[in-house]
């Protein structure tokens, strides 16, 4: 961590997403399921400063500027952490020299860690975009979520943010035009979930017979995204779906219940984010999203997050 705060330095910040739809089809040679997910950045942000250093170092390391809102304990805070390896990445793809290219990288979590709402991915995002801005790169945003691509399926997206039709790995994006904010409830959990034992679970429950095969790549769901355009939360919660729900509930098998527990309080639908185990619940309104928040907190204790969504991609503060 940098000692010298008048140090030269960049802070940027990148949202968490849930995936409204998340459709996956088989793997490939390559482990990789191609998906058709429909994004959405909602109102939870990862805050990442990067100082300059006058060596080759990177390092990493929890903010003293800002307070994570959540359990930073399983982050690796080395070079297996998202932001160290985007700073990395962002270096050698330009071919910038890495003796006067060092960074230290402070980093403030909202995202719950392995929650399946790519908080790690967000990091990476706000990494690059402090990164690129420090180095004076002048790459725009589109480019860096070109070269945010081999870092993982869901950082391009914590570049550009917004909604988003997702394919290929999920990293070939296609901005959604949203009429107006849908409102959300996310009930974090009390462990995580490794993304690939998840997919893995799904293949596997297809093998054996227990959920129905998929052939080929899969296709965008429609429904979602009229609902999205036509800002209908009812529609949008009737028709949201997620191929990695059944394998997470297997996985985790206390979701059922707070899922069960989120209809009883009033949600319109609910379903499991990305890889789990964090859930998602809709709502009509900012109001009600409050409103369930409180409940599902008085019932069980669990700190529900209300959050709106979409919200701006990574940016420079
Ligand atoms: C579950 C989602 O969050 C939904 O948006 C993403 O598909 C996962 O995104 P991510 O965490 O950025 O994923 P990566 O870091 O690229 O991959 C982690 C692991 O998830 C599995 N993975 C991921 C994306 C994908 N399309 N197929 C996969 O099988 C692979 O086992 C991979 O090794
Ligand atoms: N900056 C980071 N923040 C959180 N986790 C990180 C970070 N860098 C690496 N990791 C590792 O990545 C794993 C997944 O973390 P993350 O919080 O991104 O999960 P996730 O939201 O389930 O991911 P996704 O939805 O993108 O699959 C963690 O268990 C942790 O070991």
């Amino acid at each position: 961590m940098s000692q010298d705060p008048t140090a030269r330095h960049v802070t940027a910040t990148a949202p968490g997403k849930v995936n409204l739809s998340l459709r996956v089809g088989p793997p490939g040679l390559d482990g990789y399921h191609p998906v058709a997910t429909v994004y959405l950045a909602v109102s939870l942000r990862e805050t990442v400063t990067a100082i300059v250093r006058p060596d080759a170092r990177i390092t990493v390391a929890p903010s003293q500027r800002q307070v994570s809102l959540v359990d930073t304990a399983d982050v690796p805070w080395d070079e297996r952490n998202l932001a160290h390896r985007a700073a990395v990445h962002l270096r050698e793809t330009l071919g910038l020299e890495a003796d006067t290219h060092g960074v230290d990288l402070e980093v403030a979590k909202q995202v719950p860690v392995a929650g399946g709402m790519g908080g790690g991915s967000a990091d990476a995002a706000a990494a690059l975009l402090a990164c690129a801005a420090l180095w004076e790169t002048g790459l725009t945003r589109s480019q860096l979520a070109e070269i945010a691509a081999p870092l993982g399926a869901d950082v391009p997206f914590a570049v550009m943010g917004g909604a988003a039709v997702g394919l290929g790995t999920g990293a070939d994006l296609t901005p959604v035009a949203a009429r107006r904010p849908v409102h959300l409830v996310l009930v974090p959990a009390d462990a995580g979930l490794s993304t690939p034992v998840v997919f893995r679970t799904l293949d596997e429950l297809r093998r054996d017979g227990v959920l129905t095969d998929a052939a080929g790549a899969p296709e965008v769901n429609q429904d979602v995204l009229r609902a999205l355009t036509a800002a209908d939360p009812l529609d949008l919660a009737t028709a949201m779906d997620n191929d990695l729900q059944t394998p997470a509930v297997a996985l985790f098998p206390d979701l059922s219940d707070m899922l069960d527990l989120g209809l009883d309080e009033g949600a319109l639908g609910g379903m499991v984010s990305g890889s789990g185990p964090t859930l998602l619940f809709v709502t009509h309104t900012e109001q009600d999203a409050l409103r369930l928040a409180t409940a599902i907190q008085e019932r069980t204790g669990v700190d529900a997050l209300p959050v709106r969504g979409p919200v701006p991609g990574s940016h420079v503060l």
